[in-house]
């Protein structure tokens, strides 16, 4: 069965309900799904999955939040060569404007210097997920999964 991992970070649970409905998305298309909470992981976390996502907030200036920051620096370095991935970021597109869910592109830099392929175009969510963005997840999900 192919096995999607999701990696997230949230402070306030914008991130983590994004996240929820990845998984439940990802459930639904027939994948084997582990969501995992920053502080839980590895830099190798993704070596057993066929599918990679990372769903993130920003925080500081364009900054990958703090709880991430080990994780990424770590992953490029890792071979996820057969893979597919994915990001998901959460902003403020109001307050930020020129940092728009930075972090989403700076772990989309990372994972593109590990070999894996893009499942998808990233997707960016102004804080929590409204109508639209559940319609812009399932696209970023059937993309994933047939990629
Ligand atoms: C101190 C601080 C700095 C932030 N910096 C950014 C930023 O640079 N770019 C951005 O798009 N959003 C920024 N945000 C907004 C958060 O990323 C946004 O509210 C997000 O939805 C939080 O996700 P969470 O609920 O999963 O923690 C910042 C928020 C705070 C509190």
């Amino acid at each position: 069965m192919t096995l999607a991992k999701i990696v997230y970070a949230s402070m306030t649970g914008n991130t983590e309900g994004i996240s929820e409905i990845l998984e439940e998305k990802l459930k639904a298309a027939g994948l084997d799904v582990e969501r995992i909470e920053a502080d839980d992981a590895e830099s190798d976390v993704f070596a057993d999955a066929d599918i990679a996502i990372v769903a993130t907030y920003t925080y500081g200036d364009g900054e990958v939040p703090d709880e991430l920051e080990d994780f990424h620096d770590d992953l490029s370095d890792e071979d996820l060569a057969g893979k597919i991935y994915g990001v998901v970021g959460s902003g403020d597109e109001e307050m930020y404007p020129d940092a728009f869910c930075k972090a989403a592109d700076l772990f989309e830099e990372a994972f593109e210097a590990t070999g894996a392929k893009k499942g998808s175009a990233t997707v960016k969510i102004n804080n929590d997920a409204e109508d639209e963005d559940v319609e812009n997840l399932q696209k970023f999900v059937d993309e994933v999964v047939k990629a």
